[in-house]
């Protein structure tokens, strides 16, 4: 049985003190359940935020990591430095990343080697642009962003990767997809790793949808059947706005 999570992403919002205050907030209305929660913050909060939540279920994340164990790679942060500090999970690929800082699925698919052999979760993000989505190209492109950010992975790495399908065009534009059509391509996705990993792995992969998910649409959209939660974008800075996504 897979159970649900719900990740923020905060991107780049928060500094320490305002983290900190997040956190004291949400946790005087959250009460654990058989969700999942966490908080992927930018680096200079992790530590705080591990602090913050060492008393609750709630995990931390980062939103990015460095593909080499070690090196020079000025202003890099690997994971060996994020896993010293208990850092939970990582998203990896996300489509900002990909669009502004030039990440290619050849990097992605380092990164995710390099998560699970630090023992960090990687959250890999998947998802076409509009204009891809018109031309009838989204399953294809979605299917190659699996396959190449997934290479050389073993069925035990697939079973425990989470997945985020974020449409680019649903990011930050207030445009959601609809939940039929987030649910289709979640699918689609739990079939593309059926293909290269068996049934095993995609009954147990996490698949979450992301893209303008608010207390107004979470329930619809985590009701579908293939969709395992939500990777909650701006929704997930307010801690009333992201309580009520987590207890849809
Ligand atoms: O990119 C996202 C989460 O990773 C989605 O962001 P929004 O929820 O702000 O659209």
């Amino acid at each position: 049985m897979r159970k649900p999570l719900i990740a923020g992403n905060w991107k780049m919002f928060k500094t320490t003190a305002e983290a900190k205050d997040f956190a004291a907030e949400f946790k005087k209305i959250y009460v654990s359940s058989d969700i999942q929660v966490a908080v992927c913050a930018p680096f200079t909060q992790l530590e705080a935020l591990k602090e913050a939540f060492q008393d609750t279920d709630i995990q931390v994340g980062a939103q990015n990591l460095h593909f080499a164990e070690e090196g020079a790679f000025t202003g890099e942060i690997s994971a060996a430095m994020l896993k010293e500090i208990g850092v939970d999970c990582c998203i990896i690929g996300h489509s900002e990343r990909r669009q502004l800082f030039g990440e290619t699925d050849e990097m992605v698919n380092k990164k995710l080697h390099q998560a699970f052999a630090s023992g960090i979760r990687p959250i890999l993000c998947v998802g076409e642009s509009l204009e891809q989505r018109d031309g009838g190209q989204a399953f294809d492109l979605v299917r190659s962003q699996m396959k190449a950010g997934m290479q050389g992975l073993h069925a035990d790495q697939a079973a425990a990767l989470i997945v985020a399908y974020e449409p680019v065009w649903a990011i930050g534009t207030g445009r959601t997809a609809e939940p039929e059509q987030a649910d289709e391509m979640c699918g689609f996705i739990r079939q593309v790793v059926e293909d290269l990993y068996g049934e095993e792995a995609a009954d147990k992969v996490l698949i979450l949808y992301g893209g303008s998910v608010k207390p107004s649409n979470a329930s619809e959209l985590l009701n579908m059947g293939d969709i395992d939660g939500a990777l909650v974008g701006g929704a997930s800075l307010v801690p009333e706005d992201f309580i009520q996504i987590v207890n849809f």
